[in-house]
């Protein structure tokens, strides 16, 4: 049986969506659906695919309701292989202008729209002419990682952070080492994390810090995805690692420049801890139609 659907591609910073909408939950898509529609060759090609699914509709709806009852809309997110991921900093802003544009939503400045995720309700508001999430409480892993990475010439001790979905973080000497990584190939990490990781690799900019913001430069391999343009909890965790790195009087303000273009990311004091926030842009690039057996 074949399912017939409306899509719309969107992008953020280059890390590329497939959306579409789903209120009553009657489309999960299977991995290998999934896989084929994010297939760059024979399929629409994307980084990951975003449904938009009522939470009363989706499983793992339940505890986003729990937590806010205004969480009307969750974003039921895959990556490129079809697996499923509980968070995507880029994909949460492109969810939320696709809900605007389709008219489920309304989002005035100066109010927060709650998203149920996996990882818990994120709560987006406007921001410039995109969007900001709060990605909500973040948390440094006790034990270090090994990062060996091809073309990167020794394995460099990487920070695993963990703002909704895992990453770690490696810092590298320069640019010219960025620039080389060759990141079509997985990074290896050592010991491997039960779940894996997104990796981010980093060069401070220089000066690191300008007006009191800091700034650095990532590139990342992520997992279920490969290489792309940006990842936005990468983003996060990236200028996480590098103020613990910097150490005291480091900033709360991060510009992260990826190949994608720009973010930017601040952590501010919240009731229950330190959040990290995350905010850029937020395009739909075109729509169609398809249908997948
Ligand atoms: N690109 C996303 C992260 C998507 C999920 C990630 N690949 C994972 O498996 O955790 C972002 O912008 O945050």
């Amino acid at each position: 049986m074949s399912v017939d659907l409306r899509f719309t591609k969107g992008q953020g910073t280059g890390n590329d969506f497939v959306l579409f909408l789903d209120p009553d939950g009657h489309h999960d898509l299977s991995p290998s659906q999934v896989a084929a529609l994010c297939d760059r060759r024979f399929g629409i090609g994307a980084d990951g695919v975003l449904r938009a699914v009522r939470s009363e509709n989706i499983a793992a709806g339940g505890a986003a309701l729990a937590e806010d009852p205004a969480a009307e809309w969750f974003m039921d997110y895959r990556n490129a292989d079809g697996s499923i991921a509980e968070m995507c900093g880029n994909g949460i802003r492109v969810f939320v202008r696709y809900l605007i544009e389709n008219g489920v939503v309304e989002l005035v400045p100066g109010r927060t729209l709650p998203i149920g995720t996996r990882a818990g309700v994120r709560d987006v508001i406007r921001s410039g002419t995109g969007f900001q999430v709060d990605l909500g409480r973040w948390r440094l892993e006790p034990d270090e990682t090994l990062v060996s990475a091809r073309e990167v010439p020794v394995a460099r001790p990487g920070l695993g952070i963990d703002v909704g979905n895992p990453h770690v973080v490696v810092a590298l000497a320069d640019d010219a080492e960025l620039e080389a990584a060759d990141l079509t190939v997985i990074p290896h990490l050592d010991p491997a994390p039960v779940e894996g990781a997104n990796v981010e690799f980093v060069v401070p900019r220089e000066p690191l810090v300008r007006d009191g913001v800091g700034r650095i430069r990532m590139r990342v391999h992520e997992r279920g995805s490969g290489e792309t343009l940006s990842c936005g909890t990468g983003a996060a965790a990236a200028a996480l690692a590098v103020r613990h790195w910097a150490g005291a009087g480091a900033p709360n303000e991060w510009r992260v420049d990826v190949p994608g273009g720009t973010v930017g990311v601040r952590m501010f004091p919240a009731e229950d801890g330190e959040h990290v926030a995350l905010s850029g842009p937020a395009e739909l690039v075109f729509e169609g139609d398809l249908s997948i057996a």
